[in-house]
């Protein structure tokens, strides 16, 4: 993407010995909400450290609005940071959190005042200005964190693991407030996660790394419906995953045949749970656990494949454990893997 605000060439990233990242590239355009997704180690706060200035790239490049920023001191980047934990100055005020970073800039007066409001504003808490941090609940923190950012102007605003210190419900709300803050100021942000959830409930795309490395970047969808490697599927709860060989399901007992011929050019299959087929098919099974979810019922089988989890309504009639219970993996719903391992 030659058009691109945000672009990572070729960075190679290093503590040491230690190649943490190697080769990534990324293009990343103007008001886009990334996700990068991935296990912990994966390399996801090496490459923000590096966005942000904090690490100093072993090979590479990074661009920014048209510019060669590889070399940039952090301050002068115009990337905001906001961390997991907030770093919020426990001894000052919302305001003076907020206006912490314009007063260096040596901005005061009306013009302070009126960025600091705008900055509380965006983020619901001008009520909230002569409190301290003590005395906020960790999700009216993390907006403080947020205003502080924002008010900076940044061109890129980079946060790692920003709802991971909230409770469930609180997660939710910041995940909107996000969301809204992002798309009211269409700044560009880049956002750290190890949880798929909430990377496809935010993201316009999601990176998912691996190893230092991209396994894949694409739309939520895209993420979700067609997974392009066996980690990613496994990533994103397709519990049933195989490679293929020559037209094959490779499990833990020897090939087997599909049901259906098997697609070109494809690694491997994958299957949700919700995707088996229960009560007939072209395979046999036992059931061997079942468990109530809500609207579904969730089943674990014995089967020639191996362990199969699948995912039936609710309101269909229970299969006991122990009972044999045919099913089918349909050829023509699964996930098409373009590599495998
Ligand atoms: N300061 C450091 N010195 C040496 N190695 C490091 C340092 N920080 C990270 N690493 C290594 O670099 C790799 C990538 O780490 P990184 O923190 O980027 O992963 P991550 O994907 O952000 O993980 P997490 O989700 O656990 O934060 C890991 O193998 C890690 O052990």
């Amino acid at each position: 993407m030659s058009d691109a605000y945000l672009q990572l060439d070729k960075l190679t990233l290093a503590y040491g010995d230690t190649v943490a990242v190697r080769d990534l590239d990324l293009a990343i355009g103007k008001g886009e909400l990334v996700a990068l997704l991935g296990p912990s180690g994966c390399g996801k706060t090496t490459t923000m450290r590096a966005i942000a200035g904090l690490l100093t790239p072993a090979a590479g490049r990074i661009r920014l609005d048209g510019a060669d920023i590889t070399r940039v001191s952090a301050n002068k980047r115009a990337v905001g940071l906001v961390f997991q934990s907030y770093a919020l100055f426990p001894h000052l005020t919302v305001y003076e959190n907020v206006a912490f970073g314009l007063r260096l800039k040596r901005i005061s007066g009306a013009d302070l005042d009126a960025r600091v409001g705008a900055g509380l504003k965006s983020v619901g808490l001008s009520a909230f200005a002569g409190r301290k941090p003590a005395e906020l609940s960790g999700g009216q923190q993390q907006r403080v964190a947020l205003a502080r950012s924002m008010v900076m102007e940044p061109k890129v605003l980079l946060l790692d693991e920003p709802l991971s210190n909230l409770d469930a419900r609180l997660r939710l709300e910041m995940r909107a407030e996000l969301q809204r803050v992002q798309k009211e100021t269409g700044v560009t942000m880049i956002f750290v996660t190890h949880d798929q959830v909430e990377a496809l409930a935010l993201a316009d795309r999601i990176v998912v790394m691996l190893n230092g490395g991209i396994e894949q970047i694409g739309t939520p969808e895209e993420i979700y419906n067609n997974p392009a490697s066996a980690f990613v599927a496994d990533f994103v709860g397709f519990e049933n995953v195989f490679a293929l060989k020559d037209g094959k399901l490779a499990t833990p007992n020897g090939p087997v045949g599909l049901s259906g011929p098997a697609p070109e050019a494809t690694a491997g299959l994958a299957w949700r749970p919700g995707m088996v087929k229960l009560g007939s098919g072209a395979f046999q099974g036992t059931v061997r656990g079942t468990s109530f979810a809500g609207n579904t019922r969730e089943y674990l089988l014995d089967t020639p494949l191996g362990p199969i989890k699948a995912e039936i309504d609710a309101g269909l009639p229970p299969h006991e454990i122990g009972s044999p219970l045919a099913f089918d993996l349909p050829v023509a719903g699964a996930a098409n893997l373009k590599r495998f391992g």
